[in-house]
């Protein structure tokens, strides 16, 4: 196969350093998590490598797979997750980039396969709706992408629970995915605050409606 390379370095530049938002973001402990980008007008995605501690990653040790999670480009096995990142973007085209973390408010509420309550105006702004539980997937194959597709077809939130697991969240580009992970992990902790100090009352849903309307199609610059 032929590689469209200059698009393909793109990528691997990108993906690689948006792995240091997880750390920055305290997202992922040691070599946990991964995220993976769509290469523009190729059925070809790029992907973190497996078990490579994030202070080792570089753009060259980024893998090329298709849309099998078959490698065809790359010196290291990819990640273990590949099968499911590949079955999210043959499921939903319009998906450029899916990441994957252990962070730890979010997964405490996996742990317990309890959805996040759409308490709080910037939970409705980016996910306008419940951050669902997905279900339990043993890791490899593509049980986990299964889960989380039919947990987000049709679904406003970016994020999902996967169960007893993690958080998988897609976007349209590998950053909208990122933000998604970031904001999951924020409004999971200040959600789990709350709650240790009593009961928490989810928004009215025409509350919901209107932040998300106005966060997704108003906010910030034009
Ligand atoms: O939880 C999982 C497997 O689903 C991952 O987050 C691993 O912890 C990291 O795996 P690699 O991407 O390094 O294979």
């Amino acid at each position: 196969m032929t590689l469209p390379s200059e698009a393909v370095e793109r990528v691997r530049e990108d993906v690689c350093a948006l792995h240091t938002e997880l750390l920055r973001w305290n997202l992922v402990t040691w070599t946990s998590g991964n995220i993976s980008a769509r290469v523009p007008d190729a059925d070809l995605i790029v992907i973190k490598p497996s078990g490579v501690t994030y202070e080792d990653l570089t753009p060259e040790s980024m893998v090329v797979c298709d849309l099998d999670g078959t490698v065809v480009d790359g010196r290291h096995s990819p990640s273990s997750d590949t099968g499911a990142h590949a079955y999210v973007y043959r499921a939903m085209p319009e998906v450029g980039g899916v990441v994957h973390t252990h962070s730890p408010y979010a997964t405490a509420w996996a742990a317990r396969n309890e959805p996040i309550p759409c308490a709080l105006t910037a939970m409705a702004d980016e996910f306008g709706s419940d951050i669902p539980v997905g279900p339990f997937a043993l890791i490899g194959g593509d049980e986990i992408g299964k889960g989380v597709v039919s947990t987000l077809t049709g679904h406003r939130s970016p994020a999902v629970l996967m169960r007893s697991h993690g958080v998988f969240t897609i976007g349209d580009t590998p950053k909208a995915a990122v933000k998604a992970a970031v904001m999951c992990e924020d409004v999971a902790r200040t959600v789990h605050l709350a709650c240790e100090r009593g009961p928490v009352e989810r928004l009215p849903q025409e509350h919901i409606d209107a932040l998300y309307d106005r966060y997704q199609n108003a906010y910030g610059q034009k």
